[in-house]
């Protein structure tokens, strides 16, 4: 391909060579260069990718794409960009031929209800005869092809990759999560959303390599708002009027609030042992009964927003509810039978933000107990600690402490984090580092009508400890367990 096609999008200036220049691969990892590749120096959070600029020269690499003129031979092209992130997007959309113009694009931020509400809009889609692609937090599913996710969002050039896949494999739209990581790294330039979602929005992601504050972590949410056609928001969210103030796409709004154009109304709580559900009525835009079968008031935001999106694709009301009474999202409240006497379930929720929305929708149910088994990330935001140790100790009846994914931390201090956060409370805990070890404890000391809520692993089948990925799924501990007491 020609390097002028590739840069037709784009603002840059040619420091040397010729933009008439052949382009065989465009790479941004000096170890997949070959021989007439385009090289993007990305600067890192590790590296700076200029260093490798004679390293991929060495490898054939002709067309290099920097933010500073760069010593190079005089039959290398050099492409001076202002941010080589931002324009890594739109290269790589010229690249595979734009396929974003030829699906239907829906990206979902927001803190929480990313993920469950890209597989229920994917679920509705589908029942109603549309061929979906899914980028997310856990996989992404292209046709027949699932790929085990990295990122929640991918770089640029993998998000254009799959999209040109997803046409290739015929899909006519695709759902993606869109982290405020990707917005802030530009991994979702070079096309324009059909549609974006904003579901809401909490401190989270502020620390090293994140968002230096909360105004940041907003204002970077808040540009999916510039990078859609119809933005789709949450009208209850306390940051409303922040999130919307500088958008440019048309807007509606959906939540419980008279003013949202798209309400629920009449919220029940449905079920009774093993599984719990919530009942409501849409109304404004729309107006029918809702019944799912995944407990608490999230899950009437997340189904309302996966609602308000498949509204634009013309579903009908009857494949929108069959197919959110079958919803079902991998390690987000998945129930897990263990006992007839208590309920357990695997859940997702590792900041303060969805451990509270999920323990405070799980008290509403009632349960004898509720139990609350959770350790933190290490190499991840330090305040999650105290506040999730803050909201378990307040809201759960017993707390067991145990480890997530330690990284290169000591999960003894991770653990003793989390205990300050619980003694700001009058919580009871136990502590018990190793995961399964803390599961058999909270299955034995199950008692009738608890509800038993693993917190932080949700699809996850691995525990990351000092770089290493060891083998480690809660499904797979849990029926451990319950083997070994059965021997
Ligand atoms: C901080 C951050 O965003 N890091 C991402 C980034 O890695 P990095 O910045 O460390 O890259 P680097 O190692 O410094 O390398 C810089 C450049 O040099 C290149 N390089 C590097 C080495 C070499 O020998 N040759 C070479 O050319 C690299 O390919 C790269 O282009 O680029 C990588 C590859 O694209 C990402 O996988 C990685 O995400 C890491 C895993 C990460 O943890 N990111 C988090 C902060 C994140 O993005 N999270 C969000 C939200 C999660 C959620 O809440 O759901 C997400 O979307 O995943
Ligand atoms: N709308 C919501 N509001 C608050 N909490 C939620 C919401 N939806 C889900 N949760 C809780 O947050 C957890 C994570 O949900 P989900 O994976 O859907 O969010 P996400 O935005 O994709 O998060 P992540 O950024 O971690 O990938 C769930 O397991 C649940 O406990
Ligand atoms: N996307 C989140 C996932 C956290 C999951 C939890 N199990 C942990 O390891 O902290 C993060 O990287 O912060
Ligand atoms: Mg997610």
């Amino acid at each position: 391909m020609k390097l002028s096609a590739l840069l037709e999008r784009l603002e840059y200036t040619c420091c040397q060579g010729t933009v008439e220049q052949e382009v065989s691969t465009v790479v941004y990892d000096s170890r997949k260069v070959q021989e007439n590749s385009l090289f993007i120096c990305i600067r890192g959070a590790v590296v700076d990718g200029h260093k490798f600029v004679s390293d991929v020269i060495e490898k054939g690499a002709k067309v290099l794409v920097v933010e500073e003129n760069v010593q190079a031979p005089e039959n290398v092209t050099v492409i001076l960009v202002k941010d080589t992130r931002y324009a890594m997007a739109f290269i790589s959309a010229a690249y595979f031929g734009y396929p974003a113009e030829q699906l239907k694009t829906i990206g979902i931020t927001g803190t929480k209800g990313k993920t469950t509400t890209t597989y229920m809009v994917k679920s509705i889609l589908e029942n109603a005869g549309y061929k979906v692609g899914l980028i997310g937090t856990i996989e992404a599913i292209i046709g027949e092809e699932v790929i085990p996710a990295a990122n929640t969002t991918p770089e640029s050039y993998v998000v254009q990759e799959y999209f040109r896949k997803m046409v290739d494999a015929g899909c006519d739209c695709v759902v993606m999560e869109v982290s405020s990581q990707g917005l802030m790294l530009h991994r979702t330039q070079g096309f324009v959303f059909d549609y974006g979602i904003f579901t809401n929005i909490e401190p989270d992601h502020i620390g090293p390599n994140e968002h230096r504050d909360f105004e940041h972590y907003l204002s970077c949410k808040s540009m999916l708002l510039k990078q859609c056609r119809v933005g789709i928001v949450n009208r209850d969210d306390e940051h409303f009027r922040k999130i919307i103030q500088d958008h440019t796409c048309a807007l509606e709004t959906y939540g419980f609030s008279p003013e949202a154009d798209l309400r629920a109304e009449d919220a029940h709580m449905t079920g009774g042992k093993g599984s719990l559900g919530i009942s409501y009525h849409v109304k404004g835009l729309m107006d029918f009964p809702v019944e799912i079968d995944i407990p608490g008031k999230f899950s009437i935001y997340n189904s309302l927003t996966a609602i308000a999106i498949c509204r634009h694709f013309k579903v009908s009301e009857e494949n929108i509810i069959r197919a959110l009474k079958a919803a079902k999202v991998k390690g987000r409240i998945e129930m897990v039978k263990v006992s007839d006497d208590f309920t357990l379930m695997i859940d997702y929720a590792h900041n303060a933000m969805a451990l509270e929305s999920l323990l405070t929708t799980l008290r509403e149910y009632h349960p004898h107990r509720l139990v609350c088994l959770f350790g933190c990330g290490g190499n991840r935001a330090k305040s999650r600690r105290y506040e999730m140790g803050e909201v378990s100790g307040r809201l759960a009846d017993l707390t067991v402490i145990t480890s997530d994914n330690p990284r290169f931390e000591d999960p003894q201090e991770i653990i003793d984090d989390i205990k300050t956060g619980i003694a700001k409370t009058s919580g009871k805990y136990v502590e018990i580092c190793d995961r399964k070890e803390a599961i058999a404890y909270a299955i034995h000391h199950g008692e009738p009508g608890d509800i038993i809520v693993l917190a932080g692993k949700g699809h996850e089948d691995y525990q990351e400890i000092k770089g290493k990925k060891y083998p480690m799924d809660e499904r797979v501990l849990i029926a451990e367990i319950l083997e070994e007491d059965r021997k």
